[in-house]
């Protein structure tokens, strides 16, 4: 999947408004953002892009401030080996998780030992968002449930879940590099209860339904797509999301309540939260 990188300078360049630019760009399609001396950098994919969005985004900005930004394409594999090399250390949460990559040698000697090679998908646990679903995860007894992990990158967390007793499992992404990637970790790990796919929420139907479903992709998608979760989701069962922030809440709370959720909990870390509903 090929991305486009923008690089903000921000004037003035403090916390607040580098914070409110990246709310306001996760709200038109943008996937991540890695902080710089002058601004931020922000990621989207290329056939997401709308450069009137963002030029209307930028002139209403809610926060006193002016930016300059440059446009370039990345190209998959220089965008992968920096990253790798740059920002994926192991990393333990709550003491009781380890998610390292083959090229690490950190111990493994945690309750739950997981190696991902990411490559181009999304998907390592240094991003608040999948931290967020980690101690979701870690949190819940999964044991026996059927799962669905929607938009699942690197499949991360199918692959905790299915440590954590979750069988059956699903996994599905749009990208095909998450597809391809998720494939490797999966045998990385050597967990053989998960099926992969390939697409949206456009492969759920009726005829296959799920105890709980994870799903941490971002606001707009959620939103478009909760309805169809809710029709593969038992009764009883849980819906954990993720990829939106604090402010959004309300929002994703009213969708899942008019397709008959209830809200259970939500945690937050930087602003991101990840959210809970059940199904009576
Ligand atoms: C924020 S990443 C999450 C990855 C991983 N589940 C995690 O928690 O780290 C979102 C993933 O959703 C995928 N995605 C985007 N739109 C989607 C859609 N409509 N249906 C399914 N997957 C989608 C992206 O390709 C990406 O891999």
């Amino acid at each position: 999947m090929d991305y486009i990188e923008i690089d903000f300078v921000c004037r003035p360049h403090d916390e607040v408004v580098t914070e409110v630019l990246s709310a306001t760009l996760g709200e038109i399609g943008f996937e991540s953002f890695v902080d710089t001396e002058l601004g931020i950098k922000a990621y989207i994919q290329t056939q997401v892009f709308d450069k009137g969005a963002l030029d209307s985004l930028l002139s209403d900005f809610p926060v006193e401030a002016s930016f300059d930004y440059k446009i370039s394409e990345v190209e998959d594999r220089n965008w992968n080996e920096e990253w790798e090399k740059n920002y994926f250390q192991p990393l333990v949460i709550d003491d009781r998780c380890i998610i390292q990559s083959t090229f690490h040698n950190a111990p493994a000697t945690y309750e739950y030992n997981i190696y991902i090679d990411p490559k181009m998908a999304f998907g390592t646990g240094h991003h608040q968002t999948t931290e967020l679903m980690i101690r979701e995860i870690l949190n819940e007894d999964f044991s026996g449930k059927s799962l669905l992990d929607m938009g699942c990158g690197t499949a991360i967390l199918a692959i905790l879940a299915s440590m954590r007793g979750a069988d059956p499992i699903e996994a599905i992404d749009i990208d095909e590099w998450a597809y391809d990637n998720a494939k490797e970790n999966l045998n990385l790990n050597k967990v053989s209860n998960i099926e992969l796919k390939i697409g949206g929420a456009d492969l759920l139907h009726a005829d296959k339904t799920f105890d709980v479903i994870l799903a941490n992709i971002n606001r707009n998608i959620l939103l478009n797509d909760i309805n169809v979760y809710v029709s593969v989701l038992n009764k009883g069962g849980a819906l954990y999301m993720s990829g939106f922030y604090k402010e959004d809440i309300p929002v994703i709370q009213a969708e899942c309540e008019k397709n008959g959720l209830l809200f259970d909990h939500f945690n937050s870390k930087d602003n991101w939260v990840a959210v809970k509903f059940l199904k009576n």
